[in-house]
């Protein structure tokens, strides 16, 4: 029975998954806090349709980062696909591929990144910048080889967040006969070495952005970007986009929900970056709200995962045309003809005073 949203594709994953993946998988640090918030945000904004404005059938073609893409819903890096499904990364790229989305590799995938482009479609890649300089240039330059079109750079992680679900299923590493491949170091015949283990460093600063900047001409996203302070100073280190994440709640627990923290991001940057929300985004009608927002695309990281998890490449396949369709009714539904039609006049925060005529 194939699921009429992401919701019973959750729920199914849920049921198929060994329980300690499902953690891995679902789990936020600490208490959980922005994991429920993410989610919750987008319940809490309502949406008041304008009607009558005859704009036709929605069109949801974009472009980011140089990349054409048939709908404005990117695929989220996230770590290790091979424990979801055998195929992994693969089945996610073909899914991705097929529908024309943007599939933003994770440095921690399961499969290397020469193996995920066979699939033909525009691809990201997520890298956290390493103290070992050398091995981050030999990486950038493997990646640029193997034809991704940007660098998703995540900033939100100088030490590891806890997350105590995996503490307490004593999850410390993948399986044996899994490892994180794009940390295998190629040799000079293209042969693959040992994997290193990804570090995270607390001296990272925005030092490194301009190292990092000079080193390659891909286009540069900066990833968990949250403070209007940053965003702004984002600006003077020619960097080309921002998603502004909270890492699925899996990173600072009590960071509130990104849809919270998106208005003023938006002020700050004006019209100078795309910015890309994620972070809780079910729904046709979660995206459209972040487009009010300010948002050009959302990405989606939990969902991929669920879709793997269910049927592989056509389980992403699902999960992304469930989307597809749901924004088109949203934004039809709301009178809009495309993601830039969405405005903040759409939108209603509940603060409900009843207010009637007494006279
Ligand atoms: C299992 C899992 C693995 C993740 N791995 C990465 C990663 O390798 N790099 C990264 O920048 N973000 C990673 N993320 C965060 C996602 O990119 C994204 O910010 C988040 O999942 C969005 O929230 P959502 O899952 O509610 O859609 C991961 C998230 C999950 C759930
Ligand atoms: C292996 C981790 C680095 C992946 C990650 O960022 C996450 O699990 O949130």
């Amino acid at each position: 029975m194939k699921a009429l949203s992401l919701r019973e594709l959750e729920a199914a994953a849920r049921a198929l998954l060994e329980p300690g993946i499902h953690d891995l998988f679902a789990g936020g640090s600490e208490d959980e806090v922005s994991l429920r918030a993410n989610e919750d945000a987008f319940a809490r904004v309502g949406l008041v349709p304008r009607v009558l404005r005859g704009r036709g059938a929605p069109r949801l073609d974009t472009e980011l980062l140089g990349c054409r893409a048939s709908l404005p819903i990117v695929l989220a890096p996230t770590a290790f696909h091979r424990l979801a499904h055998p195929e992994g990364e693969r089945a996610t790229a073909r899914a991705a591929a097929a529908a024309g989305a943007i599939f933003t590799v994770s440095m921690a995938s399961t499969t290397a990144i020469e193996d995920i482009a066979q699939a033909g479609g525009p691809l990201w890649f997520q890298l956290y910048l390493q103290p070992d300089r050398g091995f981050t240039e030999a990486l950038v330059r493997r990646v640029e080889a193997a034809g991704c079109k940007a660098l998703v750079v995540t900033v939100d992680s100088p030490v590891f967040g806890r997350r105590e679900r995996d503490l307490r299923n004593g999850f410390m590493d993948l399986p044996p006969g899994l490892c994180c491949e794009n940390m295998r170091p190629l040799g000079p015949d293209g042969e693959r070495g040992p994997a290193r283990s990804i570090a995270f460093s607390p001296t990272l600063s925005w030092a490194d952005v301009d190292w990092l900047r000079e080193l390659t001409s891909l286009p540069i996203a900066l990833k968990g970007v949250l403070h209007p302070e940053d965003a702004k100073r984002s600006l003077d280190s020619g960097v080309d986009a921002l998603f502004v994440s909270n890492h699925g709640g899996r990173q600072l627990d009590t960071v509130p929900a990104p849809l919270e923290l998106l208005a003023p991001i938006a002020d700050a940057v004006g019209d100078r970056l795309p910015l890309v929300l994620d972070g809780g985004v079910r729904r046709g009608t979660d995206a459209l709200k972040a487009f009010a927002l300010g948002a050009r695309a959302v990405a989606i990281g939990r969902p991929v995962l669920w879709g793997l998890a269910v049927g592989g490449e056509a389980g992403v396949a699902h999960v992304l045309s469930l989307l597809r369709s749901e924004l088109e009714r949203a934004l039809a539904l709301c009178g809009c003809g495309s993601a830039d039609d969405a405005s903040p006049e759409l939108l209603h925060f509940s603060r409900w005073e009843p207010r009637w005529r007494t006279s």
